[in-house]
């Protein structure tokens, strides 16, 4: 068997396409949504990941604005971005690039940002909503996965998932979104202490590897026919890896690979996250 691609660059474009309909209906209200980021250092991979969600913004007809601080930036010169970007009537929504550089505190930063501006779904009132399950901005790469899953028609409800992974941008929230009553999975959370990484990962009818350990999920791990999505990214000499085997593909009956999986559905929860601030705000 030879897994179906779950193709998240042609998934995104047809969000792409759905969000450009819905920014043209808040200009004809006068409204015009602008993400905005904030990005402090110089490292390479940061950079082009912001440069790609302006390049998006562009397409869809979004402002955006952005704010790229030197890496010696201190926290309070960091927070004063953040309270600039929270008062300016332009930013509907923004996000501040991780990982932030050590001598910062990121817990605090994230918490500054205006939960009703929170783009990223990562302040801890929008993770605390969706622990409650209220409206809210979801994590991005979460809820990327999920719209992946449900545009491609596999089957959620009554699944077994085995997530690898509970770091909080993808395995933890992602934990709570699919075991939402509008999901219905059975969920696994896998991490450095499991047991027996193979035998929760055999069981699953699907598998996200969101680890950041290159390879770490091989063949002989998964149920033939299953669903398995590669999220993690580990940067060698010879590019980007996937926490996914090459093998894989010949035993899973789904797979959303890395590159051209999840990567690109996080860009379009991103903007649509901030396409639904402006809509919320039109609406309070
Ligand atoms: N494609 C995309 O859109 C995105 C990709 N990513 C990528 O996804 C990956 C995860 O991101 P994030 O959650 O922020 O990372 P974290 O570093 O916060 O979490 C990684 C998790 O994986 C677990 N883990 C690591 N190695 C193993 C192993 N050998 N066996 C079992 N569990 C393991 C860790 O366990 P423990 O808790 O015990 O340490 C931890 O819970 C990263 O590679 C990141 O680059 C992230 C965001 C978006
Ligand atoms: N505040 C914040 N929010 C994030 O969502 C966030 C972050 N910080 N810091 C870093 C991680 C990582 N991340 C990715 C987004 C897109 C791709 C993506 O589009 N990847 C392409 C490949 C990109 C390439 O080839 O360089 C793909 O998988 O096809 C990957 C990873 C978001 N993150
Ligand atoms: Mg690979």
């Amino acid at each position: 068997m030879t897994a179906t691609i779950l193709d998240g660059k042609a998934t995104r474009n047809a969000i792409l396409d759905e969000l450009r309909v819905r920014v043209a209906a808040l200009a004809e209200r006068g409204v015009v949504p602008g993400l905005g980021t904030v990005l402090v250092g110089d490292d390479p991979g940061s950079h082009a990941y912001v440069r790609s969600k302006h390049n998006f913004c562009k397409k869809i007809g979004l402002n955006s604005i952005r704010r790229d601080l030197p890496a010696h930036t201190t926290q309070a010169e960091l927070e004063a971005v953040i309270d600039e970007l929270n008062d300016n009537r332009d930013c509907t929504g923004y996000l501040v690039q991780l990982p932030l550089p050590g001598h910062l505190d990121q817990g605090r930063v994230l918490e500054r940002i205006d939960p009703a501006k929170d783009s990223d779904g990562l302040h801890p009132v929008s993770l605390g909503k969706l622990v409650l399950g209220d409206s809210g901005p979801l994590p991005c790469t979460p809820v990327g996965i999920v719209e992946l899953l449900r545009r491609y028609d596999v089957p959620l409800a009554g699944a077994r998932v085995t997530v690898v992974g509970r770091g909080v941008t993808v395995g933890r929230p992602l934990g709570l979104l699919l075991t939402r009553r509008s999901e219905n999975a059975t969920v696994t959370l896998c991490h450095t202490g499991t047991k027996d990484l193979a035998a929760e990962v055999r069981r699953a009818d699907i598998v996200v590897a969101a680890a950041g350990n290159a390879g770490l999920i091989t063949a002989d791990m998964v149920k033939p026919g299953a669903a398995v999505l590669d999220v993690g990214v580990t940067r060698t000499d010879a590019g980007l890896v996937g926490d996914v085997h090459d093998d894989v593909r010949e035993v899973a009956g789904w797979l959303a690979p890395m590159p051209g999986g999840v990567g690109p559905m996080t860009i379009a929860m991103l903007l649509r996250n901030t396409v639904e601030a402006a809509e919320r705000g039109l609406r309070a």
